[in-house]
């Protein structure tokens, strides 16, 4: 809680200046949504993705949401999945009221392939999906040694099993039917540099990473585009949650200060690398994982390496810090 307390109050600085010159005494939450929409409208033309239908797996919360809402503004109806029925209704309605554009959700399991393929029959009955972002992920910090392999599995799963099966839904049925699609993963910078602490999801994206630059090459032909975003830290609630759960914690690669242009990343700024990847505009683009980090794995510090300082009593705070997390997230699932 504390850190994000501390991210927000980094964005909050950025936030309170910009405030200033558009709405004085505006709260904050509008100011922002404001400053995103007219940041995303100088950049494209918001008619750009107009009868793009796009899935974002993992679209109810986060980077997920942020990527769908700037889609959605764009003129695409897009669709999101998660395991939460009430987080994901509750996105949609803010994805339809903010964006003015089209949003429907599905409840799936990303890490069971049967449901992934009941979500792809049941879209695909409403007309053929055009573009596909792997974005469900899970993660958190462990000593690898500790790791048990239920803990190991549902990483791997969440990210490698399910960017595949999603893939796999979405290609088999472009090639059935002749038609062109993109597919964008959401990976992370570890994919370069790898991180202590993190292994399994570390290992996950690399192994998405391999998929993409194999598929685009596997159907290319087809006029599939596979393409993958690396991001920096973009700061979100479970994302801090899992991996920045104690002041001991708060190491590079959660860190702003050492990121070369000495910030965290903007949502505005992963949405119109995002809108810009799928859009017809990006068509000679295929295999890449592109880097939006503001530097920071070029400079090193980005990876859970200072971690190496927590004693074992540490870990295990870290741990059920984690796990109360996670109880909550529980809660809420019905797949
Ligand atoms: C340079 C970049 C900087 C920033 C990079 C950011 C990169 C971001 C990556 C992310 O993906 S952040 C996303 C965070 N969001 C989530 O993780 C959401 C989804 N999460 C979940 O579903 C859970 O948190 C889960 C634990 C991953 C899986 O849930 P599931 O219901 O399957 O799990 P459980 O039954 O609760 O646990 C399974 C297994 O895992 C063990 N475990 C859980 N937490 C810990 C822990 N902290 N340490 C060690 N082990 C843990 C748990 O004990 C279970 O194992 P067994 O005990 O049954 O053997
Ligand atoms: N935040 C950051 O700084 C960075 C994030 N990323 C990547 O961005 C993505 C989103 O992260 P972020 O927004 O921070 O974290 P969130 O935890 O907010 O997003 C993860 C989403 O995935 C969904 N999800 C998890 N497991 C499953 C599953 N089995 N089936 C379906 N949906 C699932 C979750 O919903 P539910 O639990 O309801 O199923 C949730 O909506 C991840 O892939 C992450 O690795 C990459 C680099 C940096």
């Amino acid at each position: 809680m504390r850190l994000i307390i501390e991210a927000g109050r980094a964005c909050d600085l950025q936030i309170k200046y910009i405030s200033v010159l558009i709405s004085p005494g505006a709260p904050v939450w509008a100011v922002q949504q404001r400053i995103d929409w007219q940041d995303c409208a100088f950049m494209f033309d918001r008619d750009l993705l107009k009868g793009k239908r796009i899935l974002v797996t993992g679209g109810g919360t986060g980077l997920g949401k942020e990527i769908s809402m700037g889609f959605a503004a764009h003129g695409a109806h897009v669709f999101i999945c998660g395991r939460r029925p009430e987080i994901l209704e509750q996105a949609v309605g803010e994805i339809r009221t903010r964006s003015g554009g089209q949003a429907d959700a599905l409840v799936a399991n990303v890490r069971d392939p049967d449901s992934i393929e009941k979500m792809m029959a049941d879209i695909w009955n409403t007309g053929p999906l055009t573009g596909l972002v792997n974005n469900a992920g899970a993660n958190f910090l462990a000593p690898t040694e500790t790791l048990s392999p239920r803990g190991y599995e549902a990483i791997r799963s969440t990210i490698m099993d399910g960017s595949f099966y999603a893939a796999q839904g979405c290609g088999k049925r472009w090639i059935a039917a002749g038609l062109p699609g993109v597919i964008i993963s959401n990976l992370v910078t570890w994919v370069w540099t790898g991180s202590a602490y993190v292994v399994p999801a570390a290992m996950a994206k690399a192994a998405v990473h391999a998929m993409t630059m194999s598929l685009a090459v596997e159907w290319g032909p087809k006029g599939i585009r596979v393409n993958a975003v690396a991001p920096g830290p973009f700061p979100t609630e479970n994302a801090w949650d899992k991996l920045n759960p104690l002041v001991e914690t708060g190491v590079g690669a959660t860190q702003a200060d050492e990121v070369p242009l000495r910030r965290f990343g903007k949502m505005d700024e992963l949405r119109n690398l995002m809108i810009f990847l799928i859009s017809d505009g990006c068509s000679y683009i295929t295999g890449d994982t592109i880097s939006i980090d503001g530097g920071h794995h070029l400079a090193a510090p980005s990876t859970f390496a200072g971690l190496s300082k927590l004693s074992p009593e540490d870990w295990q705070r870290a741990r059920e810090a984690i796990q109360a997390s996670t109880r909550k997230e529980k809660e809420g699932r019905s797949a």
